[in-house]
C-alpha cells in the first residue's frame, strides 16, 4: 500500500536508477586528523570495499611520494572488481606521479571558487580553464582515463561551473566531480545545481559532500535526484573535519527510499565499517546508522509491545539484511510486554503482579547503573521474587 514514505518518481527521475559509488576512504578518509593507515590496513580496506561491491576506490595521492605510489599501485593489483583511481592536483608532476602507480585512472583537481584560486596560485578562472585544456589531454595522451574534481564548487560562480564542464568535455575528461568542500550546501540547492549541470552536459557527474552541517548524506541523495551519476563517499563518513557522506548511509538510504540503487552488498557493510574503524582508531558511535551497535536494539515499552506483534511497526530496516539481529533490551523505559517476552525466552513465566514487580526492579536497576539490564538478570530477579513470594513458576 503506497504511503507518504513510498517514492513516487518525479518527471525528471527514473525509478531505481543504478548509480556508481566512488569510495574515498583511502584518500579523503585518511586525510581525517590523526588518521594514518598502514599498508596492510590499506590493503585490508581495499579488499573489503571490493568485496562489498563498491564500484570505485579512490586509493590515495601519488604526489605524496614513492611509498604512496607503491601502495596505490598494489591496491590496483588486489582489487578484483572495483576500478582504482589515483587523486592529484591539476599539475603535470601529479600526472607523472599517477602514471608511476600503474593505474589507468586519475582524478585531477582544480579550485573552482575565486577564493581558492587565489590561495592556490591560480591567476583566475581563465587559468583554471587553461590548465584543464593543457593537463587533461596530456594525461589522456599518456593513457589515463581522466576525471576532473572541482574543489569548492559550492562557492564557485554557477556560470563558471558550466564553463568548466565544457572545458573538461573538450579536453577529453569523462567526469566532473562537484565538491562541496566545506559542507555548506543544503539538499534543495544541491538538487537545483545538479539539474542545471545535468541539463547542460553529457559528462558523468559526481557529488562529493562534506558533513560540516550534518547534511552530507542528504546532499548526496539530492545530487543524485538532480541527475548525478556517481556519489563520492567514505566508510563511516571518515574524512576532513566532520567527514564526508558515509558510504553505508548513502547506499542504504538510496535503497530504502527507492529512487536509486547501487551494487553495494549490504551484508558486508558492518564488516567494512569494523575494518575502517580499527584502522582509523575511531570508535563507531552506538547510534551510527546501519553499523552502530544500538541501531537494531529496542527498549521502550510501546515500541517493544508493537515490535513483538509486528517488527515493521518500529523497524525501518530489516536487521538480517546487514547480518545483524534485532535485540530487545530491558531498561528504564521497558513495559510489561518486554518483561513477559524476556521471561518467555528464559522459559519462565510470571503472573501480572510478579511481572510488574520484576519491571519495577528492572527500571530501578537501569536507573542506578545507566546500562541496559541483560536478559540473564531477569532470571535473577525472577528467582529472587520467587523466593520471596511464591508467585512465580517455570513456564509450562
Ligand atoms: C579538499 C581536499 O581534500 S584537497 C586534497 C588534500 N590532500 C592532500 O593535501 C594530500 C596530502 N598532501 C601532501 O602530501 C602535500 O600537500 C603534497 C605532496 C600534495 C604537496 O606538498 P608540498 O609540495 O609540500 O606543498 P604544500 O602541501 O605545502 O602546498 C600545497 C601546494 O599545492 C598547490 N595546490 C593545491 N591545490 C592545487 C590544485 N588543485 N592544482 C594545482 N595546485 C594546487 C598549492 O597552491 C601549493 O602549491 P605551492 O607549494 O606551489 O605553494
Ligand atoms: O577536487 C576533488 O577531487 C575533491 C577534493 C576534496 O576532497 C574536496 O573538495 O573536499
Amino acid at each position: 500500500m503506497p504511503n507518504l514514505a513510498s517514492h513516487a518518481p518525479q518527471d525528471d527521475e527514473t525509478a531505481a536508477r543504478l548509480i556508481g559509488l566512488n569510495d574515498s576512504t583511502l584518500r579523503d578518509g585518511e586525510q581525517a586528523p590523526g588518521v594514518a593507515f598502514t599498508d596492510a590496513e590499506k590493503l585490508r580496506i581495499a579488499r573489503a570495499l571490493d568485496a562489498a561491491g563498491i564500484d570505485e576506490i579512490e586509493a590515495g595521492t601519488p604526489a605524496m611520494g614513492d611509498a604512496e605510489i607503491e601502495i596505490i599501485g598494489e591496491i590496483g593489483r588486489v582489487a578484483e572488481r572495483a576500478a582504482v583511481i589515483a587523486w592529484g592536483r591539476m599539475r603535470e608532476e601529479d600526472v607523472a606521479a599517477a602514471l608511476r602507480t600503474g593505474l589507468g585512472r586519475v582524478s585531477l583537481s582544480v579550485p573552482m571558487s575565486a577564493r581558492q584560486m587565489r590561495a592556490k596560485g591560480y591567476e583566475g578562472p581563465k587559468d583554471v580553464l587553461a590548465r584543464i585544456a593543457r593537463i587533461v589531454p596530456l594525461a589522456r595522451d599518456r593513457g589515463l582515463v581522466v576525471a576532473v574534481g572541482g574543489e569548492d564548487s559550492s562557492r564557485a560562480e554557477p556560470d563558471f561551473v558550466l564553463r568548466v564542464l565544457d572545458a573538461v568535455a573538450a579536453a577529453g575528461g569523462h567526469r566532473f566531480r562537484f565538491a562541496d568542500t566545506l559542507g555548506v550546501m543544503e539538499p534543495f540547492g544541491v538538487r537545483d545545481v545538479f539539474r542545471r549541470l545535468r541539463a547542460a552536459s553529457a559528462l558523468e557527474l559526481e557529488f562529493h559532500g562534506h558533513d560540516d552541517l550534518g547534511l552530507a548524506t542528504a546532499n548526496t541523495l539530492a545530487a543524485l535526484a538532480g541527475g548525478a551519476t556517481h556519489a563520492s563517499v567514505c566508510v563511516l563518513g571518515l574524512g576532513e573535519r566532520a567527514g564526508n557522506a558515509p558510504l553505508e548511509e548513502v547506499a542504504v538510504a538510496l535503497a530504502r527510499t527507492g529512487r536509486h540503487r547501487t551494487r553495494a552488498d549490504f551484508g558486508r557493510l558492518c564488516e567494512l565499517a569494523a575494518v575502517v574503524a580499527a584502522a582509523s582508531g575511531r570508535v563507531v558511535p552506538a547510534d551510527k546508522p546501519i553499523v552502530g551497535d544500538a541501531v537494531f536494539s529496542h527498549e521502550s515499552g510501546i515500541h517493544v509491545s508493537g515490535l513483538l506483534r509486528d517488527p515493521a511497526t518500529y523497524e525501518a530496516l530489516e536487521p538480517a539484511q546487514f547480518g545483524r539481529t534485532r535485540r530487545i533490551v530491558f531498561g528504564k523505559h521497558s513495559g510489561l510486554a518486554a518483561v513477559r517476552h524476556g521471561l518467555q525466552l528464559l522459559g519462565l513465566s510470571a503472573d501480572a503482579a510478579a511481572a510488574a514487580a520484576i519491571l519495577a526492579q528492572v527500571r530501578c536497576r537501569a536507573e542506578q547503573t545507566k546500562r541496559p539490564v541483560e536478559l540473564p538478570a531477569l532470571a535473577d530477579l525472577h528467582a529472587a521474587l520467587a523466593r520471596g513470594s511464591g508467585l512465580l513458576h517455570a513456564a509450562g
